[in-house]
């Protein structure tokens, strides 16, 4: 390695800016040129250019990289997570569009899912709620019942086995309690967020930006804003019928090798609609999925 160049972690990213972790130091970095593919999670080399500043020379290779994209660009989530929890809640009423978006994106990336149902103490939107997040449930995925407010013990005992000696990316939609569990799962976090601001300079101390909170040497946290829409224009068509796993007891039993599972006759997926055995709600967003893939001008 070069002389001054330093290994470092990018715990936070705001526009083209990046802070990052030495272990004892944090450094405000950004890139060479117009770059932008840095994600928080990735492993980097930095040159120190000034106190407390230095530019990404280098990206180490990821073992897992976690997207959204819009028709323009894609955006880098997280890079090296081990696993995406989707926070939900009783109340308000979580998106099972931006649910199944989530999930297909950890799919693609090849990162393990776990749902974290919120807000069980809002009893009166507990069956409805749970009902919901049982369509998830029969699919494979994991969910797990907390309320971080009226019973934060419990949550601990639920959630700490899961994070440890992994790293694990939350997410979910305004209101569902993100940021309280992650002020469970790390302590001081609303400090460290408020610091990171700081140095990021954004101005602001709304979770505006997403960061990692090193927890010890193997376990990592990293918030991610709210968020509204999780466009996936980048995913192909191949990718999108394997990161549904309620579709793959059919993949190569359509009549056409090459088919698109949109209108074919043959196709075993709709067959599978058709029966049941596939819900509507989820081939509906497959074709919406696939309609994006070939909408991206990248
Ligand atoms: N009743 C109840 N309220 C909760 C629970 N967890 C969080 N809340 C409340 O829900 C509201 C939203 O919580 P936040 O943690 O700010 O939600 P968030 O998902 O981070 O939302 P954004 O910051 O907008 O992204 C707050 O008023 C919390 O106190 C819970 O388990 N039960
Ligand atoms: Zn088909």
């Amino acid at each position: 390695m070069t002389k001054n160049m330093m290994h470092a972690r990018i715990i936070a990213a705001h526009g083209r800016h990046y802070l990052a972790s030495t272990g004892s130091e944090m450094l405000h970095c950004v890139t060479r040129g117009k770059k932008s593919d840095v994600a928080v999670g990735d492993s980097v080399n930095i040159m120190p250019t000034a106190k407390g500043q230095a530019v990404i020379e280098s990206i180490s290779e990821r073992h897992s990289l976690l997207y959204r994209s819009d028709q323009y660009k894609s955006k880098l989530l997280a890079a090296n997570v081990d696993q995406l929890f989707i926070v939900i809640a009783t109340e308000p009423s979580f998106s099972d569009d931006l649910v199944s978006r989530a999930l297909v994106a950890a799919e693609a990336a090849g990162i393990e899912v776990h749902l974290i149902l919120n807000k069980i103490d809002i009893t009166d939107q507990l069956e409805r709620a749970r009902q919901r997040a049982g369509f998830y449930k029969k699919l494979g995925y994991a969910v797990h019942e907390v309320s971080a407010t009226a019973n934060p013990e419990e949550t601990l005992s639920i959630l700490l086995p899961i994070i440890e000696n992994r790293s694990t990316i939350l997410i979910g939609q305004s209101g569902m309690g993100k940021s309280t569990i992650v002020n469970l799962l790390v302590p001081g976090a609303d400090i460290a967020t408020r610091e990171i601001s700081t140095v990021l300079n954004s101005g602001k101390h709304t979770t505006t930006f997403t960061r990692m909170y090193q927890i010890d040497d193997n376990t990592a946290v990293i918030d991610s804003p709210g968020f509204q829409e999780f466009g996936l224009y980048h995913l192909t068509e191949g990718m999108l019928e394997r990161a549904f796993p309620e579709f793959r007891p059919c993949l190569g039993h359509c009549r056409f090798y090459n088919c698109h599972h949109l209108t074919e006759p043959g196709c075993a997926v709709l067959e599978a609609v058709a029966k049941g055995d596939i819900s509507p709600m989820r081939h509906e967003l497959y074709k919406q999925l696939v309609h994006e893939s070939e909408q991206k001008v990248f």
